[in-house]
């Protein structure tokens, strides 16, 4: 059928303000959508709305299972897209929004060669020091580990993603990845 809706992946270094920007985007044609995870919900998160808080066995099954279109650990928790929901809303002719890592990013790439691929850059290092440290929810340890991974994530996003979006001033941002969104 030909009025499927098209699958966009999001990715960028942790704390580059990917999930400030998605939340943002139209939604009259497109969902965003919901991740599983093993991780602990933080302050203000919410099942089925931030993500669906699973537990590793659950998850492990739900691996064993095919259930989801891509899963990868980040940061010591297990994340995945479940592909039911993935489906369904594609083929109600929605756009979806898949904010995820890039490990994830690749392997939807592989399944989904259409999936448009945007990565959003920080400004600058000390930039996104500074917005890690503004959601203040992080010890130094992880503060630490989140920025090195983030150098790797920028290598593997600028030979694998094809829309590079800086993340400098919001408003600007969000329009940008919604030019993308609308030019596909
Ligand atoms: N592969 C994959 N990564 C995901 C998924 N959901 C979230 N992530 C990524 O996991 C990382 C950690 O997410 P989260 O715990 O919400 O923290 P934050 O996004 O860094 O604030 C981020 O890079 C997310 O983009 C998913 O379903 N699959
Ligand atoms: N353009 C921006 N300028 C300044 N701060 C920003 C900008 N975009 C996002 N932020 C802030 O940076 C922090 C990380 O954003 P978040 O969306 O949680 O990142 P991610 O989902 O990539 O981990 C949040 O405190 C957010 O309000």
């Amino acid at each position: 059928m030909s009025n499927n809706g098209r699958l966009f992946v999001v990715s960028g270094p942790s704390g580059v303000g990917k999930g400030t920007i998605v939340k943002r985007l139209d939604k009259s044609n497109a969902v965003l959508s919901v991740s599983a995870t093993t991780r602990q919900p933080g302050k203000g998160e919410k099942n089925g709305i931030d993500y669906w808080f699973i537990t590793r066995s659950e998850f492990e099954e739900r691996i064993e299972k095919g259930l989801f279109l891509e899963y990868a650990e980040v940061f010591g928790n297990l994340y995945g897209t479940p592909t039911d929901k993935t489906q369904e809303a594609v083929e109600s002719g929605k756009d979806v929004i898949l904010e995820i890592d890039v490990q994830g990013g690749l392997q939807v790439k592989n399944k989904w060669q259409e999936a448009a691929m945007i990565f959003i850059m920080p400004p600058s290092r000390e930039e996104l020091e500074k917005r890690i440290r503004s959601r203040a929810r992080d010890s130094e340890e992880i503060i630490s580990k989140r920025l090195e991974e983030a150098d790797k994530e920028i290598e593997i996003g600028k030979s694998h993603y094809e829309h590079f979006v800086v993340n400098d001033v919001l408003d600007k941002a969000v329009s940008k990845v919604q030019t993308i969104i609308n030019s596909y």
